[in-house]
This record gives structure tokens, sequence and C-alpha cells, in this order.
């Protein structure tokens, strides 16, 4: 009789998105709210037009997220520097001087949604990652090849060998979160992987395969980079975050864009679950029997491979049925989240 003991609310460690995209100015406005009743902290992505390159455009955004808030709500940006080709390694040390610049991100030019200003080839960052492995500043990777002869499905699979483990040879100390994994491939490499490295994963690569992106046709809100994989991926992405292995942690690479963006003839990649992503999280982590081991991955995990304190307070999610909205408002237009018009069982409160 399992209705009869099944959790009715589940109570965590106030968590944090350790990969967010929050856009600016109206877009901003429109999807910050909705991190900060999820999370405490995020981890910001810098993929601005233009892009977030140094620590003065990463303080002025800082504070323009901080204004976009409504008020009094508590919500820290953890920022990052975008990787160039021609970053200077001095950068690196004035981000370390600072208290608000977390990380570097690192898009292989041309991978993902604005990345063209990304990097051609990681030889030419060498000084600068030198000095960040010095002054122990995390590396976050998007980790697919932009080779166009590489299959899409097997991107992230060839940049293990091509790109990660030249790297992490030459760069033992430097951390290293490989960000949205979505193979097998990954899951494996980084929880055998030794020394400083970590891994997001997103709720989407969580809860579905493939297969999603085409169910009754095709639907542009479930497509994202990296893109949805075979089922023994996903598969292996549950086994790794609901293992315990605390190199693993929460970010939802919520990645808002407008309906007319997504819902066009070139679709743009990314998919919205800033609104729900801890439902989300959480109606994964049920279906592998695993509730006790969300708190380690949404709130335990992240701050430790950042060297950040555990936040104080908690949240709780209750098993309550609701509808996830048709579209919310997004500047001047509307986006449509992840499972719009669907139900989902747990609701945050
Ligand atoms: N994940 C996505 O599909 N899109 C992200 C970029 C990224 O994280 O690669 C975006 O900025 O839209
Ligand atoms: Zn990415
Ligand atoms: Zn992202």
């Amino acid at each position: 009789m399992p209705a009869i003991d099944t959790q009715q609310t589940i109570t965590l460690i106030r968590p944090d998105d350790w990969h967010l995209h929050l856009r600016d100015g109206a877009h901003l406005s429109s999807v910050v709210a909705h991190s900060a009743h999820q999370f405490a902290r995020a981890i910001v992505m810098p993929n601005l037009k233009p892009p977030v390159t140094t620590v003065a455009a990463a303080a002025a955004y800082r504070e323009r997220i901080l204004a976009a808030l409504p008020a009094g709500v508590k919500f820290e940006p953890l920022m990052t520097l975008y990787l160039t080709d021609n970053t200077d390694p001095d950068e690196i040390r004035r981000a370390r001087d600072t208290d608000f610049v977390h990380a570097v991100k690192l898009y292989p030019a041309g991978a993902t949604t604005n990345s063209d200003a990304g990097v051609t080839d990681l030889k030419k960052c060498y000084k600068t990652l030198e000095v960040m492995q010095e002054v122990g500043m995390p590396l976050c990777v998007h980790g697919e090849v932009t080779n166009h002869e590489i299959d899409l499905f097997d991107r992230e699979a060839v940049f293990i060998e091509r790109v990660m483990r030249p790297l992490r040879r030459d760069m033992p100390e430097l951390p290293i979160v490989f960000e949205h994994i979505t193979t097998k491939d990954a899951a494996e490499y980084v929880a055998e992987a030794e020394g400083p490295i970590g891994a997001t994963i997103t709720a989407h690569h969580l809860l579905y395969n493939r297969n999603e992106i085409f169910r009754g046709g095709i639907r542009p809100h479930y497509y994202c980079l990296p893109v949805l994989k075979r089922e023994e991926h996903r598969l292996a992405l549950v086994t790794a975050a609901t293992s315990g292995d605390e190199r693993f942690f929460l970010g939802t690479d919520s990645a808002p864009h407008a309906v007319g963006a997504k819902e066009a003839s070139c679709g743009c990649a990314g998919c919205y679950t800033a609104l729900h992503a801890m439902e989300l999280y959480a109606t994964a982590f049920e279906q592998a029997g695993a509730l006790d081991k969300l708190e380690a991955f949404a709130s335990l995990n992240g701050p430790a491979f950042y060297g950040l304190p555990v936040n104080e307070g908690s949240i709780t999610l209750k098993r309550e049925p609701w509808t996830l909205p048709a579209t919310v408002p997004f500047g001047e237009t509307a986006l449509v989240p992840l499972n719009a018009g669907e139900q989902i069982n747990w609701k945050m409160l």
C-alpha cells in the first residue's frame, strides 16, 4: 500500500543553482524572481551580447541583477567571466581579488547560444588557464566539440577525448566544472577522474531522453544543448546524481528564449526551468527512489566544490499537483516554460 506512507513533503537546506542564464534588461527582470524563489544563489552565465569578459562588466551585470529583484527578495548572483582567446591573465588576478567572480566560462566558439566570441583553440588560453590554476579559479566548461563532421549526439563524448583529457593532463590542479553533462561517457569520466573536477546536471536531462524532442511532432521547447540523449545516458545521469558522489551537483541551465525564437524554422537551444526547477528535480529523484539524496545534490555538493558556505534556512516541497502556465511574460513578449500546460506533482511552498 505505497500510498499510505508516500512522503508528502520534503524539506531541504536552501539549494543553489550552479548554472543559470538570466539574460539582461527587460528579459532579466521577467525571469530573475523565479530563480530567487527557488534558490539562494546561482552561478550566472556570462553569454550576454556582448559577453561578460571583464571584472568591470561582471560587476555592472551583478548590479543590474540585484536591481531587477523584487523588493525584499534576497538572491546572490555568483558571477562568471566569459573566456576568449584574448582573456588577459591579469583579468584573472583581478577576478580573484573580488568577492563576486567565482568562475570563468569556456564556450568553444560556435558551440551554443552566444558563443561566437568563445575560444577557437584552448592553447591560446594556456597562460590565462595557468593563472587560474595558480589562484584556484574554477573553469566552467561547455563540453562539446564544434566540428560539424562529428555527429551532434557524439560531441560531448568526443570533447572528453580531444579537449578534457589533454587539458586536465596539462593543468591537473585547475578546478573544472563539466557543465550540464548529458552522457554516460561524461558521468563515468567525472566519477573516475582524479583531482578537482565536478559536474552539473540539469533536471531535464534527468527526466527526459531524446524521444521527448520528437514525441507527436517536433517540440522545440525540449531542444537544448547539449541535446537530450538516449535512455541509457539519462539512466547514467540519474545514477550519478543520486549516487551521493559529491562531484555531482545541481545546475538547471535554465535558458530563457522568447517564444518566437524557439518556435521558428531555426529555433534557439535552451529549456526554461527556473519556474519549477526544484519540483522537476524532486520528480526525478523520487522516480529513482532517492529523495534522500536530493539535499546533498541540491544544497551541499555545490558549495563544497566552490568553497562557499552552505545556505542558512530551508525550503519545503509539498506533494500537490499543479499545472504549469502555457507562457510566462518575457520582456515585451513571452516564453514557454518546459512542461507548459502539463501537471507536476510537487509544489515548492
Ligand atoms: N543550454 C542551452 O541550450 N542554451 C544556453 C547556452 C548553453 O548553456 O549552452 C543558452 O544560453 O540559451
Ligand atoms: Zn552550455
Ligand atoms: Zn547554459
